[in-house]
């Protein structure tokens, strides 16, 4: 799909999310010739540039001059910078959404006829290489534009193609999941320090042993209730410590977690709606919202 000139791919929006997938492709070995970005505030822009290489331009410019543009802004920022790029993208061009919420329909209604769109939920530990991608297509894309997205997002993790239809769900498990865990690091970290161990040792038997648990259950292919049973003698420890997790309803505090982070998938997609409908009026009557 891209050619050789140069730049051929595009991040918008380079805040945490877009610099992930950014230092991926360096990592990956990405000319960073081929890749521009934009960002709106100007100490970002500095600092990407000095710490990449890359150039960054202003969102249209950028638009206009890459195969394959990746949107990485907030959901409700995403109407005024998808209106913003609409009308310089060149037929073809592939326009690719990391937003939580914003949904292919949405994306097509303001980028217009013939412009293909992919929709992306990943993580934050792509930043490690070990990022979890799931992308949907549009109504004007193809499989060769899964397989370009997944080429380029498989540098960085893995990548599985999903109906739209589970995107929320997906922001809700892997999206949103690293903050699950780092919450359950964090409080066993400070369980160790209140038992008495040194910060730096409660940390390195936490990490590792979160490290080593999901290696095993990739690696044995084992169920995790069988690995957690091997763990629990009769009468021991951990039998203790899953009794105090069960009397606290934590397994139930999980599911009602995830089903709010599903919920608020959805509601920011109506939240990009609101955004959109009240940009429009604004703009039909300019002296409304002066002053706020
Ligand atoms: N942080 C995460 O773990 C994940 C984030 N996402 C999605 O990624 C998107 C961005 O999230 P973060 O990176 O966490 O937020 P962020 O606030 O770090 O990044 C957004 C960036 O966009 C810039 N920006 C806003 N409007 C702009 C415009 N019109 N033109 C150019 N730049 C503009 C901001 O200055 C900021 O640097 C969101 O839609 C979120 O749903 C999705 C999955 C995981
Ligand atoms: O918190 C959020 O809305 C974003 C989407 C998934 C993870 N972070």
């Amino acid at each position: 799909m891209s050619g050789d000139q140069a730049p051929s791919l595009a991040i918008l929006g380079a805040g945490v999310m877009g610099e992930t997938v950014l230092s991926g492709l360096i990592r990956a070995g990405w000319n960073a010739d081929r890749i521009v970005a934009t960002d709106r505030r100007p100490e970002r822009q500095r600092d990407l540039t000095e710490r990449y290489h890359i150039t960054m331009l202003d969102n249209t410019e950028a638009a206009a001059q890459a195969d394959t543009v990746i949107v990485v802004v907030k959901p409700q920022d995403m109407a005024e910078l998808l209106d913003e790029i609409a009308p310089v993208l060149r037929p073809g061009t592939l326009v690719v959404s990391l937003a939580a919420g914003v949904d292919t329909a949405f994306m097509e209604a303001r980028l217009g006829e013939g412009i293909p769109v992919i929709r992306v939920m990943p993580n934050t530990p792509a930043l490690v290489d070990e990022g979890m991608f799931a992308i949907s297509g549009g109504t004007h894309s193809g499989q060769e534009h899964l397989d370009h997205v997944t080429e380029i997002l498989a540098s960085t993790g893995r990548v599985v193609t999903v109906p739209e239809r589970y995107q929320d769900a997906v922001t809700a498990i892997s999206g949103t999941g690293p903050a699950y865990l780092f919450f359950v690091v964090e409080a066993m970290i400070e369980a160790g320090v209140h038992m008495g161990l040194p910060r730096d040792v409660a940390t390195e038997l936490v990490v590792q042993t979160m490290l080593g648990s999901a290696k095993m259950i990739r690696e044995t292919g084992e169920h995790p209730t069988v690995l957690r049973e091997r763990v629990t003698s009769p009468g021991g420890t951990t039998a203790a410590a899953v009794k105090v997790l069960e009397d606290h309803k934590v397994r139930a505090a999980f599911l009602g977690a995830i089903e709010a982070a599903r919920d608020r998938s959805r509601d920011l997609a109506t939240a990009a709606r609101a955004a959109a409908a009240e940009a429009a009026a604004a703009e039909s009557s300019p002296g409304e919202g002066a002053g706020r």
